[in-house]
């Protein structure tokens, strides 16, 4: 029995549709699972802003699993060994921030996948990845399901968006508007005229390539432009941000 097929990258590589997907940041699996049934195509489980761990991103990939909504995982940093484990919990689609060099996108790459594509270490057995072990051919077969999602979210990157978008291995790319306004000198500012041209020119060059872009916005004109600009996967907001407004707009609405 082979590894799981990845619906997400499958949808992006045979499908032109737009994925419309949430993020998680509440490190709750109970939260996740309320999210994941809503009708999103994709959900997203945050270890670079949300405080998780590999145990309780592993307790929300459980949670998620029965609902048609993809879970990808966001990784605080691209690190190898992290990376291996977010793998090793079932982890099939792994985002990683501020991508910014071929260099760094090549070694992440590589990190995704055995040998002798890759370095990932051979140990999936004992974790959800394989089902424990049950899935016989899942080392044979999980190269071909991951996909390694990369933010480009600095001048650096942008600078450098041909490159990462052409390696080898990386499958998608997501621009992080807030990240990329920050280190362009526009800190709170991601629809700065500036930032939303860099942000069309990535997304530009990722469709040129023929690679799958996507972004994280709450701004309908910065989704505008990025839908016209051809991204395939999108998200407006977060567990986190729709929680804190109801829970305000309900305490003012009390108060009469
Ligand atoms: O830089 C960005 O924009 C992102 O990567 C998204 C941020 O982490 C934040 O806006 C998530 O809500």
């Amino acid at each position: 029995m082979p590894a799981p097929k990845n619906a997400f990258k499958a949808a992006l590589r045979e499908t032109d549709d737009i994925l419309v997907g949430f993020w998680v940041a509440l490190a709750s699996p109970h939260v996740a699972e309320v999210c994941a049934g809503a009708g999103f195509d994709w959900i997203l489980i945050d270890g670079e802003h949300g405080p998780n761990d590999i145990p309780l991103m592993a307790a929300q990939l459980a949670a998620v699993a029965r609902h048609p909504a993809h879970p990808v995982v966001r990784l605080p940093v691209g690190e190898t060994w992290l990376i291996k484990q977010a793998l090793d919990i079932g982890a099939q689609t792994v985002m990683i921030p501020m991508v910014e060099t071929r260099q760094e996108a090549e070694r992440l790459a590589k990190a995704f996948r055995y040998p002798p594509e890759g370095v990932r270490g051979m140990g999936a057995s004992l974790g959800r990845a394989s089902d424990f072990g049950r899935i016989s051919d899942y080392a044979e077969t999980a190269n071909a399901e991951v996909c390694l999602i990369a933010q480009i979210e600095s001048r650096l990157g942008v600078e450098n968006a041909d490159a990462i978008i052409a390696t080898s291995g990386v499958d998608a790319i997501l621009v992080g508007p807030a990240d990329l306004a920050a280190d362009m000198g526009h800190r709170g500012n991601p629809t700065h005229p500036e930032v939303m041209q860099a942000v069309e020119t990535v997304i530009g060059k990722a469709v040129a390539a023929g690679k799958p872009a996507g972004i994280m916005s709450g701004d309908p004109a910065m989704l505008s432009m990025a839908r016209k600009a051809g991204i395939r996967f999108l998200a407006s907001s977060t567990d986190v941000s729709l929680l804190a407004a109801a829970a305000a707009n309900l305490a003012a609405s009390m108060r009469g």
